[in-house]
């Protein structure tokens, strides 16, 4: 048993310092907003994530929540960040949330720490880290810098923290503390080591993230051409994925990528690219095809709608993915921004999430049957399970016209088609 620090209790932090106490360890959640803080010590889970707040009371023996860091700190030898790291106007990656915390830790330091960097952060930013406490004049002697970026998805957060793929250790050249010191925190998780660099561990993430991206924006310039030639995108993803040099995931087409990850971490890698005179071609041909994406879905609308500003849209889904809260660059938030644009009256609707911000002409309802309720037209925009089993004679029985639009190609067409519905997907043959 160690005792930790998880500083920032976001999706990231709350997981990590849940699935850290369930492994045996005594954790102490920091986080600056007070509101939070009080909330989780009220059991009240600020964020919708499957299965945490069952885990965390579950664990509440060995965890708790403060927004005093410097208490946290004291007792700890192991330090998490797990703030945010937002983009910048310009693409590049939002550090101050990082660098307030290691001004805040720095006075802290009077015992060994090891610091572990979970937050993605750009290339060289955890060696930057180490140089910026030496410069506090914390002695080397008193920490070590880890890089250990997390991979989990939103949705399935505590299972993906549990059973990872991998787990990804950066270190600085000289270190030899650090690793025995990962291993033994992780003992009870089974997963292969990835031991490198921190440069290394930093670009591992981006990497990642960015390849990930790039299927998704690969497939959906793929269902364009499919569109072309009649032919089905979801048959091409199936037969392409079957090749294991490929794999069956994340080619589901649909209306692009979204969330807090994939679009500030594509933009951040362009950037990392630029800084050093690369031209990153296949990153930009990423964004633009996803940043491009939501226009096929309106080009459709447009032509099957003329008078489009007269109608009225339910769309179903507000979250950038199904099982959050979260939605943060969320597609569905963007499709229902360009419809409010276009002055339609738009009903949106979402199991968990809620709208960002008030948009002209965009209501949200409490209920599904409220959103389709004399609807011209039903737009998936979010894959919830709730919406892939929808009882469709139903459906058309309450809107006043017949189109379906299926935005992330996760309906049963045939199922549609056989109540006398029209359906509309994306390279759908
Ligand atoms: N969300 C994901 O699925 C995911 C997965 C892997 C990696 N990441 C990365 O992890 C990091 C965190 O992401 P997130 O989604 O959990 O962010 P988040 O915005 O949900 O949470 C960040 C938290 O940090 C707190 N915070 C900021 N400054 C602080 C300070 N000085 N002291 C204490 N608390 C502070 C904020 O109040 C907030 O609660 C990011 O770098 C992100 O890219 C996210
Ligand atoms: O075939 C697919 C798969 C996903 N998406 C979309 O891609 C986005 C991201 O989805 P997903 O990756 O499941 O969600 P995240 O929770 O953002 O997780 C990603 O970003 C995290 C933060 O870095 C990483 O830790 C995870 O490994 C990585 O999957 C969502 O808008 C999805 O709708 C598609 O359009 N088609």
């Amino acid at each position: 048993m160690v005792n930790i620090c998880v500083i920032g209790a976001g999706y990231v932090g709350l997981t990590t310092a849940a699935v850290l106490a369930e492994l045996g360890h005594e954790v102490c959640c920091i986080d600056k907003d007070q509101n939070k803080i009080t909330e989780l010590n009220n059991g009240k889970i600020p964020i919708y994530e499957p299965g945490l707040s069952e885990f965390i009371a579950k664990n509440t023996n060995r965890l708790s929540f403060n927004t005093n860091l410097e208490e946290g700190v004291k007792k700890a030898s192991i330090i998490f960040i797990c703030v945010g790291t937002p983009s910048l106007a310009d693409g590049k990656t939002n550090l101050s949330y990082v660098d307030a915390v290691i001004n805040e830790i720095a006075p802290c330091i009077h015992s060994y720490k090891t610091i572990i960097t979970k937050s993605t952060v750009p290339i060289g930013t955890n060696e930057q880290i180490y140089e910026k406490l030496l410069a506090k004049k914390i002695s080397p002697e008193l920490f070590n810098i880890v890089s250990n970026p997390e991979f989990l998805r939103e949705g399935s957060a505590i299972y993906d923290m549990l059973h990872p793929d991998k787990i990804v250790v950066g270190l600085r050249q000289d270190d030899t503390q650090s690793l025995p010191i990962i291993q033994e925190m992780y003992s009870r998780i089974q997963a292969p080591y990835i031991v490198t660099s921190l440069n290394g561990a930093e670009m591992i993430k981006y990497a990642s993230n960015a390849f990930l991206a790039t299927k998704i924006s690969f497939i959906n310039e793929i269902a364009r051409i499919c569109e072309a030639f009649h032919i089905d995108v979801n048959d091409v993803s199936k037969g392409i994925g079957l090749d294991p040099r490929i794999g069956p995931h994340f080619l589901q087409a649909g209306l692009g990528y979204g969330g807090s990850c994939f679009p500030k971490d594509v933009k951040s890698l362009e950037q990392i690219a630029l800084s050093k005179q690369i031209h990153p071609l296949i990153l930009q041909a990423v964004q633009t095809v996803n940043d491009t994406q939501i226009d096929v879905y309106i080009h459709k609308l447009k032509t099957l709608f003329p008078d489009l500003h007269t109608k009225k849209i339910a769309v179903l889904g507000i979250a950038f993915k199904p099982n959050t809260d979260d939605t943060r660059d969320s597609p569905a938030e963007r499709l229902i921004s360009r419809l409010s644009q276009l002055t339609c009256d738009v009903c949106a609707y979402d199991p968990k999430a809620k709208l960002s911000h008030d948009q002209h002409h965009v209501r949200q309802v409490n209920s599904l049957d409220e959103a389709i309720k004399g609807a011209d037209c039903v737009v998936i925009a979010t894959d919830w399970d709730e919406f892939k089993q929808l009882d469709w004679t139903e459906i058309k029985k309450q809107m006043n016209g017949t189109i379906i639009v299926d935005g992330r190609n996760c309906l049963n067409r045939k199922e549609i088609e056989q109540c006398g519905l029209r359906y509309v997907g994306v390279g759908r043959g």
